[in-house]
């Protein structure tokens, strides 16, 4: 049994969603799916889920939302119309999304619930229209499935208890259940969202929940590739991949998976395969608990995400001083901002932190008069235009040299390296760069290693 999630590219229009049918007419084995909402259609298309943002944004800043309602709802009408399904749906649609626009007050709340809409209209769509082809197909609401959530805006988290309640599903009597991807319900009815991506999740979650010997995960390339296709003209093609890989990977830029969407599969040892509604022919990348190690490809990928900030402060005898980086950390806390890492020496301490969480407001400057008040430090340096690099394979473990490897081909891209952290695993490596160094340290180690 299997449960496929088709990502918002393989859904961006009418002729992708009739792809995604034939895959599920002739797969016997897919008996559940996870849709998300219409991508893409062209690089410069926006996705149904940044027109809903845009949509809620308006109606936070008191601007007009008939235009924006309008293009939305134009989305779907071309899908249904070209599908040939029930147009009373789209009525429906709009009465919903005008009655969250009037009735919910709380502007987080309101985004979620907006947000969550691409993939609900998209799951119902695509329910009506795989029955008018005679498949017999149910929508199911995320509520009805019982995927259970915290209260979290923006940020949800699945409920353990959910997963006694997802296993009913395999009770349906249809041959194929369709579900919405992207949110759950809170204890109190509100629907929250999970992060950006996170379709991945409620696949990974149902995955799990129903026991499902393989998940699928379509999207619109054949494989993962060892760097970012973007930057890499041919890049190598992963076969197989473990989780502890992918997640380093998926965390700092794979976009292919998210890396939450790892921990519920990881558990049960459920496997993914990466595969594209375009080639649905091609096999594509296994995401695994375990691979045989090949002795002449150390690493397996290379990836780099920007939009990082880091605080480093300087003290005399810091080393000595007991409870000084609990005290930064409490800062921390207080203003409700989560660090990624903490390199130190013996008198200095950095904190990297994304920086999307000091937007719109003046934390980062509120944080930095309370350490130089609490913490007294000699120096505090910030630094806002940082990425990271990561450098991962299981096989680089007790391997000799991987590191001189690296550096040197950094060095001769004249890349400056502003921190580096390795874990005691030795199967990943993290090195902090400036931004304008992301693509040309890709392309340098991608020439060093494969
Ligand atoms: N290492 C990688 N291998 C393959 N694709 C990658 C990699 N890193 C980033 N990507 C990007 O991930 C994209 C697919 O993810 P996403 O846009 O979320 O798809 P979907 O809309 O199907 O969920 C690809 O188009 C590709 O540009
Ligand atoms: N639509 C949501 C969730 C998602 O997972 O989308 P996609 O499968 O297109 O990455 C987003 O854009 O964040």
């Amino acid at each position: 049994m299997k449960v496929a999630k088709f990502g918002g590219s393989s859904l961006s229009n009418a002729t992708q969603i009739k792809k995604v049918a034939s895959i599920v007419q002739s797969d016997k084995d897919i008996k559940t799916i996870v849709v998300s909402a219409p991508g893409k259609r062209r690089d410069d298309d926006v996705k149904v889920t940044d027109m809903l943002i845009a949509l809620c944004t308006n109606k936070i800043a008191g601007l007009d939302t008939e235009e924006a309602l309008t293009e939305i709802l134009m989305r779907y009408k071309s899908i249904v119309e070209e599908l040939s399904i029930d147009s009373s749906l789209l009525d429906n649609f709009e009465s919903i999304l005008r009655d969250y626009l009037n009735t919910i007050e709380d502007n987080d709340y309101l985004l979620d619930a907006l947000k969550s809409r691409g993939e609900d209209f998209n799951a119902q769509l695509i329910s009506a229209y795989f029955n008018s082809l005679g498949i017999s197909a149910k929508y199911v609401s995320p509520e009805e499935a019982g995927i259970r959530v915290t209260n979290t805006p923006a940020n949800a988290r699945l409920l353990p208890s959910s997963y006694d309640e997802i296993n009913k599903l395999k009770d349906y009597p249809e041959d194929v259940l369709v579900i919405p991807g992207f949110y759950g319900i809170a204890d109190n009815g509100n629907i929250v969202t999970f992060a950006r991506g996170g379709s991945d999740i409620t696949g990974a979650i149902i995955a799990r929940g129903i026991g499902a010997d393989i998940y699928e995960n379509y999207t619109d390339e054949s494989h993962i590739y060892a760097a970012h296709p973007g930057i890499i003209e041919e890049p190598y093609k992963i076969e197989e991949i473990t989780y502890r890989e992918m997640r380093e990977l998926a965390y700092a830029g794979f976009g292919i998976f998210h890396d939450e969407a790892l921990e519920p599969l990881y558990q049960e040892k459920i496997p993914v395969m990466i595969r594209n509604t375009n080639e649905p022919h091609i096999e594509g990348t296994k995401i695994v608990p375990e691979r045989k190690l090949n002795p002449d490809i150390p690493v397996i990928g290379f990836s780099c995400d920007e939009g990082f900030t880091s605080i480093s402060l300087h003290k005399y005898l810091l080393n000595k001083e007991i409870g000084f980086t609990r005290r930064i950390l409490q800062i921390l806390e207080d203003y409700q901002i989560s660090y990624e890492h903490m390199p130190s020496g013996i008198d200095d301490i950095s904190i990297i932190m994304r920086s999307n969480q000091f937007e719109n407001n003046n934390s980062l400057d509120k944080i930095i008069e309370e350490i130089d008040l609490q913490l007294e430090p000699e120096w505090i340096e910030v630094e806002e235009d940082l990425s990271l690099l990561f450098i991962v394979g299981l096989g680089m473990a007790r391997q000799i040299g991987i590191v001189s490897r690296v550096t040197a081909a950094l060095a001769e891209e004249k890349v400056n390296i502003r921190m580096m952290n390795q874990g005691s695993t030795e199967y990943s490596m993290m090195f902090a760069i400036q931004t304008k160094d992301h693509e040309p340290s890709i392309r340098a180690l991608f020439k060093e290693f494969f």
